[in-house]
């Protein structure tokens, strides 16, 4: 499973994701510059325009975003929607896009969530594979940008959906409305401490603190992460320069990581937190942390010649550095 999300902090917006999954496909930090050209399936070639970074896997010298933000502080997230996703034949009225493809597409063209909704309305999501060996996954996307607005997308059976998002975070399964009517279930979740009102006359002992928090679900499940992630984010404080808004941010993604072992998909298989990432969608810094390595890593899209046309890996740093004192 996955979770994605935006954080608002000292005037800064900060958006990415965890991959949670069972296998590395060898994703690394991908920079695409503005006259990188993508050739697209359906479409005419076009040069990038806005430059973009994120995690991705490059094939055939084609980035697979798994994640990314572009230098106008617009960032795209895809996660795992197996079940309810379903993509469409080629269309004759719509600009046909393959969902390999949306990332690219969107970041490449578009700086902001309203400009995106325009241009979704006239996208149809094909059904084209990259590959024979890389076939489409089921995929819905979190959209958001450096206003701090974000939308969901969801391709369906009824068509292509695009709900504004008020909770500002996305995970797997079920569609995005069940994921907002569940959060009626959990609205007297506090970070407060409950009065009590289940025999108020009785003196009962508060014998903890955080006891507003005690049914906040904390299951690996999708539904459990939303809920859990939505009331962590919604409570966070703002840090005070970039340093501890990064550090807040990371901490809201990791309060909703899975620990190697806990979540099992298979005879000795179990999915896992791979990476977490976060883009301040206002200066471009894009920021990971990853399983083996927890220290906060950072690639500024700016320090790189962005009018190049050939796309800028980088190799993600898997080892631990741990500080010792003496
Ligand atoms: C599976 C990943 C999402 C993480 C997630 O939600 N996992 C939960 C799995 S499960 O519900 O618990 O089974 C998604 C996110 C981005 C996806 C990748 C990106 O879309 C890029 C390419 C796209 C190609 O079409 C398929 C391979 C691929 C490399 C994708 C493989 C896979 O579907 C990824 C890695």
């Amino acid at each position: 499973m996955c979770t994605s999300i935006i954080y608002d902090s000292n005037g800064q917006h900060y958006f990415g994701r965890n991959l949670d999954l069972e296998i590395s496909f060898g994703e690394h930090p991908v920079i695409t510059p503005r006259n990188y050209v993508f050739k697209y399936r359906k479409l005419p070639n076009r040069k990038a325009t806005y430059a973009m970074i994120g995690m991705a896997i490059v094939k055939d010298n084609y980035p697979l975003y798994f994640d990314a933000a572009n230098e106008k502080g617009l960032g795209i997230a895809g996660l795992n929607f197996d079940g309810p996703c379903h993509y469409f034949p080629e269309s004759a009225e719509k600009e046909n896009v393959t969902p390999f493809e949306l990332i690219p597409y969107l970041l490449s063209q578009y700086a902001s969530v309203d400009e995106v909704k325009d241009a979704l309305e006239n996208v149809n999501l094909v059904d084209i594979n990259f590959s024979k060996k890389l076939q489409l996954s089921p995929l819905h996307w979190l959209i958001a940008d450096k206003t701090g607005k974000s939308i969901v997308v969801e391709s369906t059976v009824s068509g292509l959906h695009v709900y504004d998002n008020p909770v500002h975070v996305l995970t797997n399964n079920p569609e995005f409305p069940g994921q907002l009517t569940n959060l009626a279930n959990y609205a007297n979740i506090s970070p407060a401490q409950p009065k009590n009102t289940v025999v108020p006359d009785a003196d009962i002992n508060l014998y903890s603190r955080g006891l507003g928090t005690h049914h906040l679900p904390g299951g690996m499940d999708s539904a459990s992460r939303f809920v859990k992630v939505a009331f962590v984010r919604a409570h966070a404080p703002e840090g005070k320069d970039e340093a501890s808004s990064i550090t807040n941010y990371f901490h809201i993604l990791h309060s909703v990581e899975q620990p190697k072992g806990t979540d099992e998909v298979g005879p000795n298989s179990y999915e896992y937190t791979i990476y977490s990432d976060g883009t301040n969608l206002e200066t471009g810094t894009f920021y990971y942390t990853n399983y083996e390595n927890n220290q906060i890593n950072a690639i500024k899209l700016s320090n790189e010649n962005l009018d190049s046309d050939k796309l800028i890996d980088y190799e993600l740093l898997e080892k631990q550095h741990i500080n010792y004192q003496n």
